[in-house]
């Protein structure tokens, strides 16, 4: 199947466990809990976004014929050699496009496959890291993989009822927008009275990295 790509960069991942690790981000088109349009904000499902998904016109978007297209596109990006390759996949929700084949194609040149979603849509065979923020007022589908990581606060989505899944990690997330300060309080305060959860920051908004 073909592809529509926001844009495609290097950078460090910024949040969760892999926090600090060297990447290329593949930016997905298009999402089914927001359409990415400000006027569509307020009634939307998930109205926190901190995200541009919409188009292909972003730096290294555009549409992909096949896997191997794409794939293709993401080595160029990647700044290291052939060692510790590593892509995460975005967007919007990359969980509506990725498939098996681009998977195996992305295995087939070295990389490690990480994935954030939604977690409404099931995955595909074989990917290595699955980050899972769940979104309240949506159906959660995906139950397990390697991080929960969960925005904070969420009005209708405690983390209580989502501590007792199957994932290796469990992150709160403070949400950015103009309340980032005291909802980063509230989500130090609930981790250490909860130890089960960490603390993810955005750490390359900090330090003002893509
Ligand atoms: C833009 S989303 C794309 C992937 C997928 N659609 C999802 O929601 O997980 C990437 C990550 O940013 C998080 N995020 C989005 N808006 C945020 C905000 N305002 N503050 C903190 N994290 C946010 C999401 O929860 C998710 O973990
Ligand atoms: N550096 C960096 N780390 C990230 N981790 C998750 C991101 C995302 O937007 O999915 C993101 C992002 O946009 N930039
Ligand atoms: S589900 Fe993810 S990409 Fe979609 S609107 Fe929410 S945070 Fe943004
Ligand atoms: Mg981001």
């Amino acid at each position: 199947m073909s592809y529509a790509v926001k844009e495609i960069f290097p950078t460090l991942q910024g949040e969760g466990g892999q926090a600090g690790r060297a990447s290329v981000f593949c930016r997905f088109a298009g999402c089914n809990l927001w359409s990415g349009r400000e006027e569509d904000r307020a009634a939307a499902v998930c109205r926190f976004c901190d995200t541009d998904f919409v188009g292909t016109d972003g730096a290294g978007g555009g549409r992909f014929a096949d896997a191997a297209a794409l794939a293709g596109a993401i080595l160029a990006a990647w700044p290291g050699g052939a060692a510790h390759r590593h892509v995460v996949f975005t967007g919007g929700e990359p969980l509506l496009q990725l498939d098996a084949p681009l998977v195996a194609a992305m295995h087939a040149i070295g990389f490690a496959v990480s994935v954030e979603t939604n977690g409404t849509v099931a995955p595909p065979a074989g990917v290595d890291w699955l980050c899972v923020s769940p979104k309240a007022g949506a159906p959660l589908r995906v139950t397990q993989g390697e991080e929960l990581k969960l925005v904070f606060p969420q009005p209708g989505l405690m983390p209580e009822a989502v501590e007792a899944l199957d994932f290796r990690d469990f992150y709160l997330q403070p949400m950015d927008g103009p309340d980032r300060a005291a909802n980063t309080e509230a989500a130090v305060a609930y981790c250490l009275a909860h130890p089960r959860w960490r603390l993810s920051l955005q750490t390359h908004k900090l330090i003002g990295i893509p």
